[in-house]
């Protein structure tokens, strides 16, 4: 099914790229055309200059502006996209120059965004990254006014239609960031109840179009590894998982990635994100078969610890493996899973993957420890969490977070499985 479906006749865009030398210029035009088309647009020309910085008024040299605007003019284009972000000021005078709108990439990202957006959360994270990004940026009316209407750059997931008079937006704003509070709230009571279950979270991240959405149905709709159970309806994108083993875990799909995700996204979609960074496995899924899967999984990487995933295990998936012609990859990176998530091929591996990876459950227990059994006090303070210790005439009384290894050797002496606490 087409992602974009209207009766509007296809835009044309003109993609300009300003190669200053801080990010590889090539690639992000690549993605930035793909951004293009999947927003239902044809990325019909480009162009691109070489430029130590940004010109204040038109970002690209006042030459290439006017060469911009002639393009415009003879292909008939629609509308012009930079694949960096544009202040205020720059649109306007590029709007003059050029008289059709012209966006930038955060706005086409976020357009997309609001095409996709399904969960009554998302539709509220994401029209708040629109309006947050937008009210800066009416500076006169004929910004605002352009702003109006049909096309990428206008769509809003909320409203009707994105609000362009600026009271009204502060007021929306206000307004959407106490309805996802309340949201929020909720989801941290799921999570807590899930950390009070002790149910296990396994995280898919990655890059959008990793193929992180067919794993997810290619690991839960296997009837006998999956059922749909209780948090489905709570929560759409989680997924029970039951692994070989028959521990369950609880399987999350998450938003998919980009190189330069505008920040305004990521700070909207925060509460999402990090939900996935401290998950209890991560599964940093690519698509192998491109060739900047590396890069990917570094990307991933990055915003997975800026989220907070320290110390959590994270399984580097290369997907699309019956795709791959470059096999170097696997060898490159550490303790990588090789799978097609289309054929099935290499699930087994990653399950057996994410079982070696199950955190141990710990669980605390209070002990009297008689003086000759000081090994298992040591052994205690080298491997468990020794949360106090005192020494009493019978011996050593120390309460201590073990998991179950630990728990077998100083299970007799567990003070409240005798007083019949635990
Ligand atoms: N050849 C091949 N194609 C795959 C494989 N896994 C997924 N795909 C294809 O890759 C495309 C993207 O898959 P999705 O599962 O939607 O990717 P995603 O990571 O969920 O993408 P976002 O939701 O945008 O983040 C689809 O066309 C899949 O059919 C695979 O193992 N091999
Ligand atoms: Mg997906």
């Amino acid at each position: 099914m087409a992602l974009y479906e209207t009766e509007e006749k296809q835009e044309r865009a003109l993609l300009v790229c300003l190669d200053t030398g801080e990010y590889d210029a090539e690639s992000s035009l690549a993605e930035l055309s793909e951004l293009v088309k999947s927003a239902g647009a044809d990325p019909a020309f480009t162009l691109a200059q070489k430029r130590p910085a940004p010109d204040t008024a038109t970002c690209v040299g006042s030459g290439m502006a006017q060469e911009v605007a002639e393009l415009c003019r003879k292909e008939e284009l629609d509308l012009v996209i930079f694949d960096r972000e544009l202040s205020p000021t720059q649109i306007r005078n590029l709007e003059k120059l050029c008289s059709i709108r012209v966006i930038d990439r955060t706005m086409l990202i976020l357009d997309i965004f609001a095409l996709r957006a399904q969960s009554r959360e998302g539709k509220l994270q994401v029209e708040l990254a629109q309006l947050k990004y937008l009210l800066p940026r009416l500076t006169g009316q004929g910004t605002a006014l352009s702003r109006l209407g049909a096309g990428i750059g206008t769509r809003g997931p909320g409203e009707t239609k994105l609000e362009t008079d600026r009271r009204h937006i502060r007021r929306r704003i206000n307004s959407l960031r106490e309805q996802l509070k309340g949201v929020e709230a909720a989801r941290s009571e799921i999570n807590r109840r899930r950390k009070k279950d002790g149910t296990i979270t396994v995280a898919l991240v990655g890059y959008t179009n990793a193929g992180k959405s067919t794993l997810m149905n290619q690991l839960t709709q296997a009837g006998v590894l999956a059922e749909d159970k209780l948090f489905a309806t709570l929560d759409p994108t989680a997924r029970a998982l039951k692994l070989p083993c028959g521990k369950t875990v609880m399987l999350i799909d998450t938003v998919g990635l980009l190189r330069r995700l505008p920040h305004h996204l990521v700070e909207a979609f925060k509460s999402t994100l990090e939900q996935a960074a401290t998950a209890d496995i991560i599964l940093n899924v690519c698509d192998a078969s491109s060739e900047e899967a590396g890069e990917h999984l570094a990307v991933t990487n990055e915003l997975l610890q800026e989220l907070g995933s320290a110390d959590r295990p994270v399984i580097p998936v290369l997907n699309k493996w019956d795709a791959v012609e470059d096999r170097t990859l696997a060898v490159r990176v550490q303790g990588a899973v090789r799978i097609s998530a289309l054929t099935g091929e290499g699930v087994e591996e990653l399950l057996k993957a994410v079982e070696e990876n199950l955190p141990q459950k710990t669980f605390e227990v209070e002990l009297l420890l008689p003086f000759a059994k000081s090994g298992l006090a040591a052994r205690l303070r080298e491997e468990g969490a020794v949360l106090s210790e005192e020494y009493v005439e019978e011996g050593l009384r120390i309460t201590a977070r073990v998991d179950e290894r630990l728990y077998a050797p100083v299970q007799e002496f567990d003070q409240r499985e005798k007083s019949g606490v635990l």
